[in-house]
């Protein structure tokens, strides 16, 4: 096989070129994340670098080693940061910004061995500089977005291939004599290591395109305060419920619960207590609720339950659990103020051959609810759900049946 390295140079600084053009552009739009920002500069770094190997024949041989790697160091530690950043959340640490300091330092120290050591050396030392990211990214990143574990595959693939060539390089110096002369080993660890590299910009460019797709999903259907989902995506797995229950002739429960004195909280604590109350509820309840069972923010201080598979003697026993749990509960504000909540429930249960719309056992739990209100709050009420004519009987349940 014949590998032409000025062609193979020329192809890098062009695929750098338009991954550093493309992520800059994308900045611009949608996409404006702070870690694509980040991988852009250490691909415009990379660019530099691989400038300044090209231009070996035209400026002095020290100034190319060490601009050339040196710049590559400098890029394979902003891809670090980046990579930090998405994982992690965090800034590099700064022990990564003293290795590359370290590694441009026995760069400078080494730059007059001949040219096989020289490029062994620089080849194994940009390896221990992307080893730390190509274990982050093979550990915290194979359970985050898909395309990071082709991230974590290509830098794996890069640290492999330029390992190769570091050590291929210092056993055998001839082959690497020249720079851009023809030999199969050195024109193939070039090739391989490099591409992986900007294969990786491509798989992170991806990811980040992942990440912000689930992000929109996520707030097409969640409430960003407590996490439940909103009120539209309830509406639409309570009508999807019913109609399994029905084909499945199971029944299902439907409960309104709507936290009392709510405004009271928000006006003696705060706003930021009366969120953080909320919040504490929906964990409250979610922490009670089977993987089949949907907790819903229908607005306000109003959530709904929805427990598929559930009779009414289940449904009303855990609607009263989370009702003493709630009112256990005890929230502290910012000012250091303690307080409690209480919440009212309206409960009903669809059966299999009940045929009533999501609409009407909405409406017979807000019923329960306004009753359950009514008669002092602290309270669940269970709303019977008739087949036909709609008054729903209510049967109230003691606190801690
Ligand atoms: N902190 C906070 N308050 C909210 C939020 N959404 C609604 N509220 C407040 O919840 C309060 C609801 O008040 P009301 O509808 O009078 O109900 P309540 O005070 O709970 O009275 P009852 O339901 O009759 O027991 C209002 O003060 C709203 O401003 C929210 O996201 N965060």
């Amino acid at each position: 096989m014949k590998i032409d390295v000025p062609t193979l140079m020329l192809a890098l600084l062009i695929g750098f070129l338009l991954l550093s053009l493309q992520l800059g552009v994308a900045q611009r739009g949608a996409l404006r994340q702070p870690e694509l920002r980040i991988w852009a500069q250490g691909s415009w770094a990379m660019l530099g670098g691989f400038a300044m190997l090209a231009l070996r024949p035209w400026i002095p041989l020290g100034a190319s080693v060490l601009l050339g790697n040196g710049l590559m160091y400098v890029g394979i530690t902003l891809y670090g940061q980046a990579l930090h950043r998405y994982l992690l959340d965090q800034a590099l640490p700064r022990w990564r910004w003293g290795a590359m300091l370290l590694a441009m330092g026995l760069l400078a120290l080494v730059r007059d061995w001949p040219t096989g050591q020289r490029v062994g050396t620089a080849s194994l030392l940009l390896v221990l500089l992307l080893l730390p990211s190509t274990w982050l990214v093979l550990t915290r990143g194979w359970r985050s977005e898909g395309s990071m574990r082709t991230v974590g595959l290509t830098l794996g693939v890069a640290c492999l291939a330029l390992c190769l060539r570091g050590a291929h390089a210092i056993v055998q110096p001839e082959q690497y004599a020249e720079l851009m002369q023809d030999r199969p080993g050195p024109g193939l660890s070039f090739l391989v290591g490099f591409l992986s590299l900007l294969g990786a910009g491509f798989g992170f460019v991806l990811a980040c395109f992942e990440r912000v797709a689930k992000r929109m999903e996520e707030m097409a259907t969640l409430d960003g305060l407590t996490g439940c989902v909103n009120r539209s995506t309830t509406d639409a797995l309570l009508l999807h419920s019913l109609e399994r229950g029905r084909r499945e002739g199971s029944p299902v429960a439907f409960a309104l619960l709507d936290l009392d004195h709510f405004k009271q909280i928000n006006d003696r604590h705060g706003h930021a207590a009366g969120d953080a109350a909320l919040r504490a509820f929906a964990a409250e309840v979610r922490a009670r609720l089977r993987s089949s069972d949907v907790i819903g923010r229908m607005g306000g201080e109003e959530f709904g339950l929805l427990l598929p598979a559930t009779d009414a003697p289940g449904a009303a026993r855990l609607v009263e659990q989370i009702r003493a749990a709630v009112e256990a509960l005890e929230l502290s504000c910012p000012q250091g103020q303690r307080f409690r909540l209480t919440v009212s429930a309206g409960v009903v249960v669809a059966a299999s051959d009940s045929g009533i719309s999501a609409d009407r056992l909405y409406m017979l739990a807000d019923k329960a609810l306004y009753r359950a209100k009514e008669q002092g709050r602290n309270r669940v009420l269970l709303g019977d759900e008739p087949a036909q004519p709609p008054a729903a009987r209510l049967v109230a349940l003691p606190p801690g049946a």
